[in-house]
């Protein structure tokens, strides 16, 4: 795939470009909800579009830039969605709550070379802090070269329940993690707190396409091989996911990097000391 300057890679990858792009957005594209919008040019299918519980009769208040996505588990195995908004992340809990989520898996910084990516969504600390009427608290926390996990405890009434937060630190917007065996390392410290069960995993980035869409092929491949699946298809996983939201892998080199993370594990690589 990769002699001839990756021409395989680019060849295969350009079959994707179109996939799913003819389908509707209508509900992203009504006037109460593209403020809702981190950009304009990332929105949700609507067939495939996370719905919100809506409050009365308010116009767009089901509305959140999100996608049910496939994974190895289930047709509805994640819920991808944009880096919440300052205005937009209190339906963010509530789609975590409403969803029954059980973890959350971010995949960008909040600021990135100086630019806002993702509101900081999570408390900063211990004490509680109210989103809409969900309260979030930080119960502990454990942190890594590249990665941070958070347990958080939501309260809404009477009920609590657990979520954990796995924070990828150190992955460039638009690029690939460096080496790329640091992103297997993730989702193998990921999946063995975070074990495949019935409850959503809400994934996201800044658009929450290309990282994303990086993070859920390479759980779901990784998870096909240690079932000893005989051949691991990365481009139908990629068609796959590009029915359901746009752009999902977004670069080439994302693309590649799959790859280049499948043959380090199949190598053994992944498993070695970190550099
Ligand atoms: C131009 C919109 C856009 C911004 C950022 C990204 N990268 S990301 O999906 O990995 O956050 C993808 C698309």
């Amino acid at each position: 795939m990769s002699a001839d300057s990756d021409f395989r890679f680019s060849e295969e990858f350009e079959e994707l470009k179109h996939v799913g792009r003819e389908q509707p957005c209508s509900a992203a594209d009504l006037p109460v909800n593209r403020p809702k919008n981190r950009f304009t040019n990332i929105l949700p299918y609507d067939h495939s579009r996370y719905k919100l519980q809506p409050v009365d009769d308010e116009e767009g208040s089901d509305y959140i830039n999100a996608n049910y996505v496939p994974g190895h588990n289930s047709p509805r195995e994640f819920i991808v969605t944009q880096g919440p908004l300052h205005c937009t992340r209190d339906d963010f809990w509530r789609m975590c709550w409403e969803s029954g989520s059980r973890a959350i898996v971010m995949l960008t910084r909040c600021v990135e070379k100086g630019r806002e990516k993702c509101d900081r969504y999570w408390p900063y600390d211990t004490r509680p802090v109210y989103y809409g009427d969900i309260a979030v608290t930080a119960l502990n926390e454990s942190r890594y070269p590249d990665w941070t996990v958070t347990e958080l405890m939501l309260c809404r009434g009477a009920e609590q329940r657990v979520l954990k937060h796995f924070h990828f630190t150190t992955w460039p917007d638009f690029g690939v993690p460096d080496p790329p065996t640091t992103l297997a390392r993730f989702v193998r410290a990921f999946r063995e707190r975070c074990p495949p069960d019935s409850r959503p995993v809400v994934v996201h980035c800044s658009a929450g396409v290309g990282r994303s869409g990086t993070f859920i092929t390479l759980d779901t491949a990784l998870q096909q091989l240690a079932n000893h699946a005989e051949f691991i298809d990365i481009f139908g996983m990629v068609h796959a996911m590009r029915r359901e939201r746009v752009w999902m892998v977004q670069t080439e080199q994302q693309y590649i990097c799959i790859h280049q993370c499948l043959v380090a594990v199949l190598e053994g690589q992944d498993m070695a000391a970190p550099p």
